[in-house]
């Protein structure tokens, strides 16, 4: 089989169902395309108790350093209404020059890019100058309690180490060459329920709706802005996401009504401070609400998310040039650094070694019809083989 054509990789992959949890096949499929290059391959399952089992595949190339990851995932989110495809999602068919497939650019397009572009460099140059190894996940897409944070410390626990890594993750918005990340915000999520007195609707001074408190102090939450961005993020941001007070009365006065919110902040910020703004911002609404003339302050209850993830910026120049001038050599285009956008499984690599992400045009991800041009999987290809050399030069200069 030649797994020196992307195009051909990603039929395969696309070919397995893997929806989280379900392997689906395809960590067999990639493990049948490693083999044959020299690396040797592990499947880690990892487990948590109240969690689908999630298998992992861990591949290395070679024995010595330096040595360069590339990690991603094999998980994609479901198709949706199979029926409004326009090719079937694990068909992987080709129309009009694009390859069309649930995870065609998230991120099973990264990951067959990753298997031709080794596969050239052994065909062109012998095989690499140290260690190269995939870390893939099936659990990116889901809880991501059983992937790529416990695949990184069993590795790490049989001796791994890392000298860099890359996320394919597709962090393109338009064109490939737009924009490397070499950093994320953090995220914190939480819920906060209003507490009230339930009642008629007709008699509401005998009883406290809390509706009247949970307004201000979602507001208070939202705005004003948390701050206005730093050298290398953009703003920090919270959204309220749901509303719920579950009654089915329109007669009847709740008891209680709650609402949850998710927060992404910048460096101004630790996920510890971020919380004690949250609560100041809570604290103040509650005692000073505007809607509840003459009444004791708002009662709230506040309960966090379990993991928070925290915000991280890749200060390793040398790696952020290796991949930027292969971008610009190959597309001619000088990449965007950024930190823009949501979380990604480098919030964990972070920790073991210096991680960037760059992948392909995420316009379609998660989408009916997700797909990829077939010239972009060309390039990309050409991309990461740019930079697996010179990484490796960089990396063994004196
Ligand atoms: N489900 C996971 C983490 C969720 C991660 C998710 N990331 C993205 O959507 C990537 C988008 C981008 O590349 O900008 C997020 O940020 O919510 C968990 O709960 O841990
Ligand atoms: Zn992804
Ligand atoms: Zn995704």
């Amino acid at each position: 089989m030649s797994t020196s054509d992307p195009v051909i990789n990603l039929q395969t992959l696309i070919r397995c169902p893997s929806v989280t949890p379900a392997e689906g096949g395809a960590l067999s499929a990639l493990e049948a395309m490693l083999l044959p290059l020299g690396f040797k391959v592990e499947r880690m399952v990892a487990t948590e108790p109240g969690m689908p089992d999630i298998e992992n595949l861990y591949a290395r190339l070679g024995n010595k350093g330096p040595h360069l990851m590339f990690a991603g995932h094999t998980d994609v989110v479901p198709p949706g209404d199979e029926a409004s495809w326009s090719h079937p999602p694990f068909a992987a068919m080709i129309a009009g020059g694009e390859l069309f497939g649930r995870g065609a650019v998230d991120m099973k397009g990264g990951i067959a890019c990753f298997v031709a572009a080794v596969a050239r460099h052994i065909e062109k140059h012998g095989m690499p100058k140290g260690s190269i190894s995939f870390l893939i996940t099936g659990d990116e897409e889901g809880p991501a309690v059983n992937g790529t944070e416990k695949l990184l410390k069993w590795a790490a626990e049989r001796g791994e180490r890392w000298d860099a890594c890359l996320v394919g993750e597709p962090t393109n918005p338009d064109a490939l060459g737009d924009m490397i990340k070499i950093g994320r915000r953090g995220s914190v999520s939480g819920k906060v329920s209003v507490l009230g007195v339930q009642g008629h609707a007709a008699y509401p001074h005998l009883a406290d709706n809390p509706l009247r408190g949970l307004l201000p102090l979602a507001s208070a939450l939202m705005d004003p802005p948390f701050d206005t961005g730093t050298d290398n993020f953009p703003p920090s941001n919270l959204e309220v996401t749901s509303v719920d007070v579950g009654n089915p009365a329109t007669n009847v006065i709740p008891a209680r009504a709650s609402f949850a919110f998710n927060i992404r902040f910048n460096d101004t910020w630790t996920a510890d401070t971020v919380k004690a703004e949250i609560l100041r911002r809570l604290d103040a609404a509650a005692a000073g609400s505007p809607l509840r003339p003459g009444r004791d302050p708002v009662r709230y209850e506040i309960t966090w998310a379990e993991r928070p993830s925290h915000v991280f910026l890749t200060r390793n120049n040398a790696l952020i040039a290796s991949l930027s001038e292969a971008v610009e050599t190959v597309t001619g285009r000088t990449p965007q650094l950024s930190t823009t956008g949501g979380t990604s499984d480098a919030r964990f690599i972070k920790d073991y070694c210096p991680v960037v992400e760059f992948g392909l045009v995420g316009q379609t991800m998660h989408m009916v019809d997700e797909r990829v041009a077939l010239a972009d999987l060309e390039i990309l290809t050409q991309i990461y083989g740019t930079f697996i050399s010179r990484w490796f030069d960089n990396a063994l200069l004196p």
